[in-house]
């Protein structure tokens, strides 16, 4: 049975559904070392933000499959050695979006009426009406930093506070700013117009410090920033100077550069700075959703299916998956084919989508060809998170292209390999009740279903060459389940594709090579 580790607090909801495939150990609160200790015998990790996944845990986590983040930033997770070790990292892009634009909101209206401060003034038995005069956020303009689902959402929601919308996000378009109410502006114009600015951009060399000395410095005296985002995109020491300084009139902020927050000149604020404990997803709902998002991913993953939010998967949309899941099947079992066909040390690597299939998404069908392809040499270490790094560390060039006109069937798969034993190709297709075909083997037509021996010749079509190799076949005590020969015209080059019952003796190739007429054999085992 499968193990897995739970070292964060995670919603028993989530539990629940892991336990139906596997052991599940909820050890909070370990430290790096002890989680490096512990990780060896784990197939899966779940964790929040509290837990560091770094190379060393990944490294020593040798049974580990998959890393589950129960919420959305990854960046407490290293991705690029997770990928190395094809280890999938998969999160919950959603389940806790409308909690994080609550905390924003919150935020943002507690800010402005210093709720916090006013709170604990009255628990402290006072009356003090004059201290907290605030400021209203009606037809103030918020400008937001991200317009992604969190931002998305704080935008929708502040619209109908009466707000004016100002936004900055280089990769979304005018219109969709537009359909929420948002005029799209540089960065400087947000800094020197907004009055309230929200940060929900994720954690990158490009965000990171994003508010210092010099944002600060565009801004209005009156303007105040609210960070549900990530720690250490606000430069904390710089923003703790500036209202000090009143150049700034406030900060809400719930995430740190360090967490749990140190020591820091920010504490010594008062009421124009709220700070929380990261609590932007802490909702009853949001904790559901994402521990039931992941733990079922983690199941699934357990299961050996796809999981539908891998970050770590390039490009392969959970329901584009589905849909290419034969073909994707095709993919592995023509590149394992092909890959050994051409022998080691391939560099060069041919994808072709052929037919209807030129129409399908390419990155999937590359990603499973080169999981075949590399397969022989990398075995179960090689999986949809790595082939493609794999390949690239391996020096293979990948083409793909697409051929709408090029198809027997009503689609195809042509992959080409080069490598130590030359260059191969074959092709193949899904029937109807979606079975495999080898429908070409280095342009000779053939239609044979893959099998987990195979034989392939390349021959002079003359009388009396099959009748030799079936009784050498039968000298060795392998049994032939089928047989197909190909041919472009009569008495000229031909292959012979057989599908055997049992593997092949040591040194029969050569044997079966020095049969008159042959002068090529391979074995392929998938
Ligand atoms: N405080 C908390 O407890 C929580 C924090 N978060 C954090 O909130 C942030 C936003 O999350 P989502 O909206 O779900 O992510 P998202 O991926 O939907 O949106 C992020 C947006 O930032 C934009 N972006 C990327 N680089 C940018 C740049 N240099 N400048 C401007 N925009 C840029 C992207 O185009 C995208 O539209 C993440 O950092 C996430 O980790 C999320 C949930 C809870
Ligand atoms: O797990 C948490 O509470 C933090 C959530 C968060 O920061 C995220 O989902 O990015």
């Amino acid at each position: 049975m499968s193990k897995v580790l739970v070292s964060d607090p995670i919603d028993q909801a989530g539990i629940e559904i892991l336990s139906q495939v596997a052991q599940v150990d909820v050890k909070t609160g370990l430290s790096p070392e002890e989680l490096i200790q512990v990780i060896p015998e784990y197939d899966a990790l779940m964790i929040r933000s509290g837990t560091r996944v770094t190379q060393e845990v990944i490294e020593a986590g040798t049974q580990l499959k998959i890393v589950g983040r129960a919420g959305v930033g990854v960046d407490n997770v290293d991705i690029p050695a997770a990928t190395r070790r094809g280890v999938v990292v998969v999160n919950s892009p959603e389940g806790n979006t409308t909690a994080a634009a609550e905390h924003a909101l919150t935020m943002m209206l507690s800010l402005s009426r210093y709720v916090p401060e006013a709170n604990l003034s009255v628990k402290a038995g006072k009356w003090d009406r004059k201290s907290f005069i605030g400021a209203e956020v009606y037809k103030k303009t918020l400008g937001v930093v991200g317009l992604g689902k969190i931002g998305s959402h704080v935008a929708t929601v502040a619209k109908a506070l009466g707000m004016k919308l100002l936004a900055y996000d280089p990769f979304i378009s005018a219109d969709r700013a537009e359909q929420l109410g948002c005029r799209l502006v540089d960065l400087d114009i947000l800094f020197q117009e907004a009055d309230y600015i929200t940060l929900h951009v994720p954690k990158t060399p490009e965000t990171t410090n994003l508010i210092g000395e010099e944002a600060i410095a565009k801004m209005k005296p009156t303007a105040r920033i609210i960070n549900c985002s990530r720690g250490g995109i606000v430069d904390e020491d710089v923003l703790a100077k500036a209202l000090k300084e009143g150049r700034i009139a406030g900060a809400a902020l719930d995430v740190f550069n360090e967490e749990p927050l140190g020591e820091s000149k920010l504490r010594e604020l008062g009421k124009e700075v709220i700070l929380t404990p990261h609590l932007g997803a802490s909702t009853a709902e949001a904790q559901v959703n994402v521990a039931i998002d992941v733990a079922e991913q983690i199941r699934d993953v357990l299961l050996g299916l796809p999981a539908r939010s891998a970050v770590n998967i390039p490009g392969l949309n959970p329901d584009v998956m589905e849909q290419l899941k034969p073909y994707l099947q095709l993919a592995e079992t023509l590149g394992t084919l092909v890959g050994q066909l051409a022998g080691g040390r391939v560099d060069l690597f041919n994808v072709r989508l052929q037919g209807d299939l030129a129409t399908a998404q390419s990155q999937p069908i590359v990603i499973a060809s080169l999981k075949g392809l590399l397969s022989k040499a990398l075995r179960e270490r090689v999986n949809y998170v790595n082939a493609s790094l794999e390949a690239k560390e391996r020096g293979i060039r990948v083409i793909e292209t697409k051929d709408a006109s090029a198809s027997d069937y009503s689609g195809s798969l042509y992959l080409e390999a080069r490598g130590s034993l030359g260059q191969h190709s074959v092709t193949g297709a899904l029937l109807s009740d979606g079975e495999i075909r080898v429908t070409n083997l280095d342009g000779f037509p053939i239609n044979l279903p893959p099998s987990p021996y195979m034989l392939f010749t390349l021959h002079r079509d003359m009388p009396g060459i099959i009748g030799r190799l079936g009784s050498l076949l039968g000298e060795f005590n392998v049994n032939i389940a089928s047989m197909q020969v190909g041919r472009k015209i009569v008495r000229g080059d031909a292959v012979m594709a057989l599908s055997l019952d049992d593997p092949l003796p040591e040194g029969i190739i050569g044997e079966i090579q020095r049969i008159p007429g042959i002068t090529d054999a391979y074995t392929v085992a998938l």
